[in-house]
């Protein structure tokens, strides 16, 4: 205890407050530079021989065998790949081995350092899963440090979302495997439905080495993944989405401060009743109504065109908002995706059923080892350390950072914010530095691009419609007069090298004052301003950024709505220090909202892990040590023996596997829609002031007594109607149908706030008084 007081206290001497000591690591630095010349004489194959070496012990490294896995590891780099790893790197990737998050800056390397220590793990024996932020960076580096592990005899694969089952088995046989968080979780929640032990796909969880950690483990964290199942076709509910479009904004329908909740107002509720000829939108006789106009509304108000989603190919695509790219399987649930799709007049897609959810926690935590890396860590250092145990550990730059990060300008409206923006732009375009503007969704993109392209100043856009040019765009930013306009995506990932990918202009844009960084307007959170503004400045290159603002952005208006006045100047800049402490305060604010969701799809969801945990655990012994048989042969006895004689027993042992199977599923499925309703019946508790966390416990909890019991007796009841056909057990005839498995969701798993639960709140909310 006092020795943990004590190491503290020097940490926070020494370093960031609450950072990891990295002197440890840099002490060693000397020994591992002592053995390259050495190393240099090695063959490869002797290399190779070093590197297998290290493998006769167990983890956690020693401190000679560490000073030797980061020679080889830096001679094996520079062979393979044409770089020897900085010192920096080697710092960063023991702290990576210790199990910490490195925060390193942007274009310092982290590719190569979490690749030298995925390397280092797996030498133990130890599998890695390196989960990266895409599947276009997952198959990147995996493909670009081949070369590396393949100097190291370790073995290298990665996985894609159009993977098959069959190769994403093999990918997870290598020793280090690449893949997005989503897909690796896609396939975690996919194991939980297998019906045949060999359908298994992710082996036993052991090391996850997360790239652009703050991301993944925060900003991803918000949203829970769900796996939902096929059901029949919803349909388009065209008429609301005509009569929805013509009520008027703030008369007929308001919306909240923070653009999460819509709601009629009594005069829309009237011109609606009117337009439906008469109904009465909160009788106890018609319940139906007045969630379909709801859904209409939400869809309508709230859900916009080119910032929550795109229309491409005649069909509703979703932007992830955290990510600012489409993802190709997920859609609104709950009839709001349809709600959508009737708004925009393309063709409604199925509906269907949420089958089982992970959290990115639950799904990381699965790793008794975790470690990470990002260039913006520390400004998340509380909830790593809460929410996954996790250190931060600070590596400083190879090259000191020579950015000029100037300040905030802050302008009192939109129009003038933009007309400094391209004012702005012309001037620096005249000297043919190179400009990154980050904005913060696809319209505003748009429209800044075309404001540059009306005042003459050509320039190329990435956003989610074109994302599959993402890198090689990304990669030009840099070039001699080169103007790019991007939303948040452009913040990671792929290098901006001055002068162009082949760096052949890299002189005069040196000269020029290196890449120049606007970002239009703050983001949501400092780390993302941060991610923005790192994309100048690598390796000790000069540039510089910049955020416009103005006191009419959506974050300020959101968060921190002011009332007092300012003063101008002609261009109607707002100089005073106060007001550009208030864009600080609504940030915070911002950063705070984040947090709490964070938070709350935490707590609802350790509950629901521990029964799950339960009902896994029963899953396995079903699927992988015929509990069901066994159950089935107490329970139906007679019909067991008599099904034993007729079709032998492997076949039965089939059915029983299959049948037992499908109703625990069936059952968790059933649980879940039980548990969010009882959530959405929470958000009314609620307003009556109770705890909202202990009211869902008392009721999930009863709820789940039984739950195997009641799985196991309608599997006997299941297995007592089977008949059998041509030799075989004919579970199909029992009532046992899978449903196929085709999307995920995107849900926001916030229970008072988000646009999902909030309008079922309001759906739920029938039989109360209405709305003022
Ligand atoms: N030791 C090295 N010597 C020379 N070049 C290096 C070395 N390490 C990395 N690089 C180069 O630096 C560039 C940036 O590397 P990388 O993309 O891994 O950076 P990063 O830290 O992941 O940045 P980001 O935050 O953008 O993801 C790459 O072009 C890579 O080839």
């Amino acid at each position: 205890m006092v020795f943990g007081r004590m190491a503290e206290s020097v940490r926070r001497v020494l370093g960031k407050p609450g950072s990891v000591d990295v002197r440890p690591y840099q002490r060693l630095l000397d020994s591992i530079e002592a053995q390259e010349d050495e190393l240099r004489e090695l063959g490869d194959a002797e290399l190779t021989a070093r590197a297998s070496d290290l493998g006769n012990a167990d983890l956690p490294y020693d401190r000679g065998d560490l000073v030797t896995l980061c020679a080889v590891g830096r001679e094996a780099a520079r062979r393979a790949l044409g770089e020897r790893p900085f010192d920096v790197q080697l710092v960063g990737l023991m702290a990576l081995l210790d199990g910490h998050v490195a925060e390193m800056n942007t274009g310092e390397g982290k590719t190569l350092a979490g690749a030298l220590a995925a390397a280092g793990f797996a030498l133990r024996g130890q599998q890695v899963h390196v989960l990266s932020v895409n599947d276009y960076l997952a198959r990147r580096d995996a493909e670009w440090m081949r070369p590396l592990y393949d100097l190291l005899g370790v073995a290298v694969s990665w996985i894609g979302q159009e993977d098959t089952s069959e190769r994403r088995r093999v990918a997870y046989t290598a020793d280090i495997t690449y893949a997005s968080v989503s897909e690796l979780g896609f396939d975690v929640l996919r194991d939980r439905l297998a019906t045949d032990d060999a359908d298994l796909v992710v082996p036993t969880p052991k090391i996850a080495l997360i790239d652009e950690a703050d991301s993944v483990l925060v900003d991803e964290a918000r949203v829970p993944l769900v796996l939902a199942g096929a059901a029949e076709s919803g349909d388009a509910d065209l008429e609301m989405a005509e009569l929805v479009r013509t009520l008027r904004p703030r008369t007929d329908f308001e919306i909240d401060d923070d653009g999460r909740n819509v709601q009629l107002t009594d005069t829309g509720i009237d011109v609606v009743e009117k337009a439906l000829d008469g109904v009465d939108l909160y009788s106890e006789d018609d319940l139906s109504m007045l969630p379909r106009v709801n859904l209409a509304l939400h869809a309508h108000a709230l859900l916009r065109r080119d910032v929550h989603y795109v229309v491409r190919d005649g069909k509703v695509k979703l932007i992830n908002e955290s990510r600012g790219r489409i993802e190709l399987l997920q859609r609104w649930p709950d009839g709001l995706q349809a709600a959508v799709e009737a708004k925009e007049k393309v063709a409604v897609s199925e509906t269907g059923e949420i089958l089982d959810s992970i959290t990115v926690q639950a799904l990381v935590l699965r790793y008794p080892t975790r470690c990470g890396m990002t260039g913006t860590a520390m400004a998340v250092a509380d909830q790593l350390r809460e929410f996954y145990e996790l250190e931060v550990a600070v590596i400083e730059p190879n090259k000191p950072n020579i950015r000029a990060d100037e300040p905030n300008r802050l302008y009192a409206t939109r129009e003038e914010k933009e007309d400094a923006l391209v004012e702005e732009v012309a001037e620096v375009h005249k000297e043919g530095r190179p400009v990154l503007i980050g904005t913060q969704d696809v319209a505003e993109s748009e429209k800044v691009a075309e404001r540059l392209s009306a005042a003459g100043l050509e320039c190329v856009v990435l956003n989610a419609k074109n994302d599959a040019d993402e890198a090689a765009i990304v990669a030009e930013a840099g070039q001699y007069g080169a103007i790019t306009v991007s939303t948040q995506m452009a913040g990671r990932g792929t290098d901006i090298r001055l002068g162009g990918s082949d760096m052949a202009d890299r002189e005069r844009v040196v000269e020029a004052g290196g890449l120049y960084v606007m970002g239009f307007g703050r983001y949501p959170s400092s780390r993302l301003d941060g991610q923005l503004r790192g994309r100048a400045g690598r390796q000790g290159d000069p540039g510089s950024s910049v955020f416009i603002v103005s006191v009419e952005d959506d974050l300020v208006v959101n968060n921190a709505p002011e009332t007092r006045g300012f003063d101008v100047t002609a261009e109607g800049e707002i100089t005073d220090p106060s007001w550009l402490r208030t864009v600080d305060h609504a940030q915070r604010v911002a950063e705070g909202q984040l947090l709490e969701v964070h938070r709350n799809t935490w707590r609802y969801n350790q509950l629901i892990d521990v029964q799950r945990g339960v009902v896994l655990e029963h899953r396995k012994a079903v699927l992988s040590d015929d509990l069901g048989d066994r159950q089935i042969a107490v329970d139906r006895a007679e019909r067991h023996a008599e099904l034993v004689e007729e079709v032998g027993e492997e076949e039965v042992k089939r059915a029983a596997r299959l049948i037992t199977l499908y109703h625990l599923d069936r059952g968790w499925t059933d649980h879940n829609a039980f548990l969010s309703d009882l959530r959405e019946g929470i958000h009314l508790r609620f307003l009556g002031r109770r705890d909202p966390l202990d009211e869902f416990h008392r009721d999930a909890v009863p709820e789940f007594k039984g739950f195997l019991d009641g799985a196991r007796a309608r599997a006997a009841e299941s297995f007592a109607e089977a008949k059998v056909v041509d030799g075989t057990i004919d579970i199909a005839a029992a009532g046992v149908k899978r449903p196929s498995i085709t999307w995920t969701y995107m849900v926001h798993d916030h229970p008072f706030s988000t646009d999902f639960e909030s309008i079922v709140g309001k759906v739920k909310n029938l039989g109360s008084p209405r709305q003022p």
